[in-house]
């Protein structure tokens, strides 16, 4: 890198800054979605912190109920829950969340504009072992008028509706990366600046890649095509990766090339993904990265929701993967 790019670069850029940035190119914005983002991420420090620190503070572990859809919730589950339900109630932006912890819509401030749907934390199994987890979120606009009570129109809008959406990744390092409809853009986290600094701008997914991402330990209960998928990437002698964490295996395939596969199994008639809070907002990164999203037939973002907590198959990741993979089916 010469001189002239490392001086014209946008990288070290704060992510504030760089939000400020992206709302002067639009006169009309109000700055409501720009506090809203920072909201996020402000969440996503605090529950770095608690994550950091889970295993000294015995916050880590079970913490002895069933979230509606009778998974065993963490602590942690319970704790990024609350700390993102706070900071959006005290952020102002948000009328309504959908979350994964919790059974029915979160009504917040009648008076705002903007929807939330997320999933506090991701891949909580991995909680206790020091694997990498996430935070998921998708934000909509309201479809009802400002002032009036949040409605099911509201948060159940398709996902070619989200305004923004994006993902905390609490890995190696923390990262935040987002888009708002305008490329993809990853920020990691400074500890010692306590700021997200753009690391990672204009994310491209790779057209094809070599990786495939599927808990094959389910083989024998996906049906056929996606049995003969599995088979065709084993001849292809592609590698194998699955964290279990649906952001990390997301983020390393974006970044890499490879597919993500989550079918449904004899246990899971339609996929165990949720749609309105984790499908969407990564659908909407694939394709902004150049990817693509379905769930074996349709696109993920053109799904309608029915319910808060549906599920759905999800084929995501490098398009000539994902449409390899759809040959099969
Ligand atoms: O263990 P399985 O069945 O492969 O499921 C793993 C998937 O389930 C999830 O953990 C579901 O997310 P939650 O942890 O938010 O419930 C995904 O992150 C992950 O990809
Ligand atoms: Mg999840
Ligand atoms: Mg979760």
């Amino acid at each position: 890198m010469n001189n002239k790019t490392l001086v014209g670069s946008t990288i070290g850029t704060t992510l504030d800054r760089f939000i400020n940035k992206k709302q002067s190119e639009f006169p009309f914005a109000t700055g409501e979605l720009s506090q809203l983002l920072r909201d996020i991420a402000l969440a996503g420090k605090i529950i770095n912190v608690e994550i950091n620190k889970s295993g000294l503070l015995d916050i880590a572990g079970a913490y002895g109920t069933t979230n509606v859809q009778g998974e065993e919730q963490q602590k942690l589950d319970v704790i990024a829950n609350i700390r993102f339900i706070r900071a959006l109630k005290n952020g102002g932006q948000v009328c309504a969340i959908v979350s994964e912890e919790d059974d029915e819509i979160v009504e917040i401030n009648q008076d705002s504009n903007y929807v939330v749907a997320m999933d506090p934390l991701d891949g909580s199994s991995n909680i206790d072992v020091n694997v990498s987890i996430g935070t998921i979120f998708s934000i909509y606009r309201r479809v009802s008028p400002n002032g009036s009570p949040v409605s099911r129109e509201d948060v159940l809008q398709k996902g070619q509706k989200q305004v923004a959406a994006g993902y905390i990744l609490y890995g190696s390092s923390t990262m935040m990366v987002y888009t708002t409809g305008h490329g993809v853009n990853g920020f990691t986290y400074e500890q010692s600046l306590g700021e997200f600094v753009l690391s990672h701008p204009d994310i491209t997914c790779p057209n094809d890649g070599s990786i495939y991402s599927v808990n094959e330990g389910s083989y024998f209960s996906f049906e056929k095509g996606v049995q003969q998928y599995i088979e065709y990437c084993k001849e292809q002698r592609y590698s194998a990766r699955y964290i279990g964490s649906l952001v990390s295996d997301f983020h390393r395939n974006m970044f890499k090339g490879g597919i993500y596969i989550y079918p449904r199994t004899d246990k899971a008639l339609n996929g165990k993904l949720r749609l309105v809070y984790e499908c969407n907002a990564l659908a909407f990164i694939a394709e902004q990265a150049g990817g693509v999203a379905t769930d074996g037939e349709q696109r993920i973002m053109d799904l309608d929701p029915l319910e808060l907590h549906q599920r759905t198959q999800l084929f995501i990741g490098s398009k000539k993967m994902v449409e390899k993979a759809e040959s099969f089916l």
